[in-house]
């Protein structure tokens, strides 16, 4: 008898004691529980993951996926250790849930879970399993399976996985919706395309930005949220994309999966064959380290049979197949508890909350603070000083507060977090600016806005003052020795020996980093001045468009400034008004010996003659480094080199692309699409002996 939401939430209370979604919280392990203590912990564990699996396929996650596999690991570890006890049904060999279907559709054959991994070692036991059989690695994308089918070249029927025997056919969302799943393609028949429906980063970020106040809690939500909405006009700006990953066909196809969907036309998961563990492993490790490259979640990667008849002839166990298998990775979302909220005020003067959380171990560190954004997204995503709160810390990203997944673990003790009316720092009133109710202090002298400017001016992209940390630039603002950038340049070493504990040498350290920033040029000068709206793009921009100096911008005026590429009038207005505003502060940088001026890596390079990428469009991926010493190159500083041979750099390969030089551990996707484009793909190997040969290396 299949599990029924109705039977879970009966059986499943909450009581405070036993809610555990961290199983460290239990100091008993696995093999101490008696019989009795292990079948009632199972039990409940059962009844846990059937209530948290009805929740999360509802849309409404109660914790966050990793302490959701938490739960699930521990009743695994438990009803291994005591096979008599396992529960019937048991959930752990179901799949999704079953109670949320709207116009149920049965699968040709079931849409299955995956076998999960964590260690090489059972990386390497796939590979025995499998002699000589090579597999194809590629993101587990954090997304929601579809099965698309074509009859006859035409798109019939999308259908989302649902209890893996059943789901509900969505096919008048996905034509409107997912990009990536044509409407015909050249096959006879009938053909089904197993994938993930995936909502790309940048569409969640503009979605979130274009709505502060519906915001979509995580890319894998919001996906599952637009195939559940009812009419697709609602959910336009919720666009997804497809990628396949599975593939049944009973007409010609190449045996190969990925080479297969994509000579169907449609989009195919960034996979790429091994030939064995250790191929695999690399190819595994090289996902996680992309992992934030890529414009979408991935929590894994999967390892599957390459070849379409082996996955078919590998069959499934009870709920997964035995040709594939999941290593999962570090989880980028947890929960923990929101200690307090601090109103910071940053560099430009906007005074921005940060939440200050319990220590929490998520996108590999321990994080205890995260952006709440803005008071409306704090009111939007209705969180309360207290509260058990979801953090999402992906890539590089300032780990940000999503918000509160279970309102049901409120205690009634929890605070409003209220906006202040005046300046944390100088107590003037604050105002409020745009949509979201953004608070600024306008108070040009502002001290803590004064030191924000100060570590800015010193921070590396600017004058990379590294000996002077944002601890020294505080105590020398509260002191008047920093007031603005160019204060920096009348320190002394015998006024910084009359501060408490700072010795000879770190004094004399500090002043040879000031001096050694003197050479900033226009470029980076113009960063570390923090105008608002201005761009580090903006400033190479203006170096490359032919101003010599900061001055010279300063006095350019608007018109000449919007005829610079991608300058529009608002940013060209904020550089007019504030460098006019701040053309003291450059006389006196000028008097204290700091340049403003162009700095030949900022000028367009010159390109040498002979050159021996002259006219060509090139686009640059991958790990390079240098043959004759074995050194990595920084991408940058090998794109610099090839445009001194001429080359035009393009960021993606596209119909316009001439040539795609790659280094080591290229991505898949990349090569298929030079090669669908007709790109020419050159390794590094054959470019550097020409950049040497011309002089340019
Ligand atoms: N937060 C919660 O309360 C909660 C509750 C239930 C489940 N979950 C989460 O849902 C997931 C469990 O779901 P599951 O067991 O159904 O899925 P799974 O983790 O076993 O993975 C199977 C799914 O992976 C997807 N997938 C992505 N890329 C793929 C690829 N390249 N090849 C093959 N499949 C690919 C497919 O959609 C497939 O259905 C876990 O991440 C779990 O944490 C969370
Ligand atoms: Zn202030």
């Amino acid at each position: 008898m299949p599990v029924t939401a109705a039977r879970a939430v009966r059986t499943w209370r909450r009581p405070a004691a036993a809610w555990s979604p961290c199983p460290t919280r239990l100091s008993v392990g696995v093999g101490s529980l008696t019989t009795v203590n292990a079948g009632e912990r199972i039990q409940e564990l059962a009844d846990q993951v059937v209530a948290l699996r009805d929740a999360y396929y509802r849309g409404s996650p109660l914790v966050a996926d990793a302490e959701y596999d938490a739960i699930e690991d521990e009743l695994r570890a438990l009803i291994e250790a005591n096979p008599g006890l396992t529960p019937d049904p048991n959930p752990l060999e179901q799949v999704g849930a079953p109670s949320v279907l709207h116009a149920p559709v049965r699968h040709s054959r079931p849409m299955l879970s995956l076998e999960k991994a964590t260690k090489p070692e059972q990386v390497a036991a796939f590979f025995d399993r499998f002699p000589g059989q090579p597999v194809a690695v590629m993101p587990k994308l954090d997304g929601l399976s579809v099965a698309v089918v074509y009859e006859d070249g035409r798109l019939v029927r999308a259908v989302t996985r649902g209890d893996g025997t059943t789901g509900d056919d969505v096919t008048a969302l996905v034509r409107a919706l997912v990009d990536g799943v044509p409407e015909r393609i050249d096959a006879p028949g009938r053909v089904e395309v197993r994938g993930e429906a995936v909502m790309l980063r940048s569409i969640f970020a503009a979605y979130n930005a274009a709505h502060p106040d519906k915001p979509l809690i995580n890319p894998r939500n919001a996906a599952a949220g637009t195939l559940r909405a009812k009419d697709p006009a609602t959910v336009s700006e919720r666009r997804l994309q497809f990628f396949g990953f599975d593939l049944d066909t009973s007409a010609e196809a190449a045996a190969d999966l990925g080479q297969a969907l994509r000579a169907l036309g449609l989009e195919a998961a960034d996979m790429q064959v091994c030939a064995d563990a250790e191929q695999a492993q690399a190819a595994i490790t090289e996902i996680e380290r992309s992992r934030n490259e890529r414009d979408y979640d991935l929590d894994g990667a999967v390892l599957r049979l390459a070849d379409r008849e082996a996955y078919a002839a590998a069959g499934t166990r009870s709920n997964s197949p035995r040709g594939a298998l999941a290593f999962k990775f570090a989880a980028e979302e947890k929960t923990t508890v929101l200690l307090d909220v601090v109103w910071d005020v940053g560099k430009t003067g906007k005074i921005a909350p940060v939440a200050h959380l319990e220590p929490v171990f998520v996108g590999g560190t321990t994080v205890t603070r995260a952006t709440l954004a803005n008071q409306e997204v704090i009111r939007a995503r209705g969180i309360r000083i207290g509260d058990t709160v979801l953090v999402r810390r992906a890539g590089d990203v300032i780990p940000f507060v999503a918000g509160v997944l279970d309102e049901s673990k409120r205690t009634g003790a929890e605070r409003e977090i209220v906006p202040p009316t005046t300046c944390p720092s100088c107590q003037q009133p604050l105002t409020e600016q745009g949509n979201s109710r953004e608070l600024f202090c306008t108070n040009a002298s502002c001290p803590a806005q004064t030191t924000r400017r100060l570590i800015h001016w010193a921070s590396r992209a600017a004058a990379d003052i590294e000996a002077v940390g944002p601890v020294w630039i505080e105590r020398l603002a509260e002191s008047g020795d920093l007031d603005n950038p160019p204060d920096f340049y009348t320190l002394t070493k015998e006024r910084l020996l009359e501060f408490d504990r700072i010795g000879e040498t770190s004094a004399a350290r500090m002043i040879e980093s000031i001096a050694a920033s003197r050479n900033v040029g226009l470029r980076r000068a113009l960063i570390g001045l923090a105008i608002p709206m201005a761009s580090e793009g903006t400033a190479s921009r203006l170096c490359r468009a032919g101003f010599r100096t900061l001055e010279e911008v300063a006095d350019a005026g608007e018109e000449r400034l919007v005829a610079v590429e991608d300058i529009g009038p608002r940013v060209a207005a904020s550089l007019t008004e504030h460098l006019t505003r701040l053309r003291p502060e450059l006389k006196r940088l000028r008097e204290r010996g700091v340049s403003l001026d162009v700095r030949e890596e900022d000028l367009p390079p010159v390109v040498a003659a002979g050159a021996p990428l002259a006219g060509k469009t090139v686009v640059v991926t991958g790990a390079i480094n240098d043959p004759r010493s074995g050194e990595k190159v920084p991408r940058p500083a090998f794109q610099r080199l090839c445009e001194k041979a001429g080359a035009t750099i393009a960021s993606s390969v596209s119909a316009n692309t001439d040539l795609l030089i790659t280094g080591a551990e290229v991505g898949a996707s990349k090569l298929a699409k030079a090669e669908k484009l007709g790109v020419q793909v050159t390794d590094q190997a054959q470019i550097w002996p020409q950049l040497i040969d011309a002089g340019i290396a």
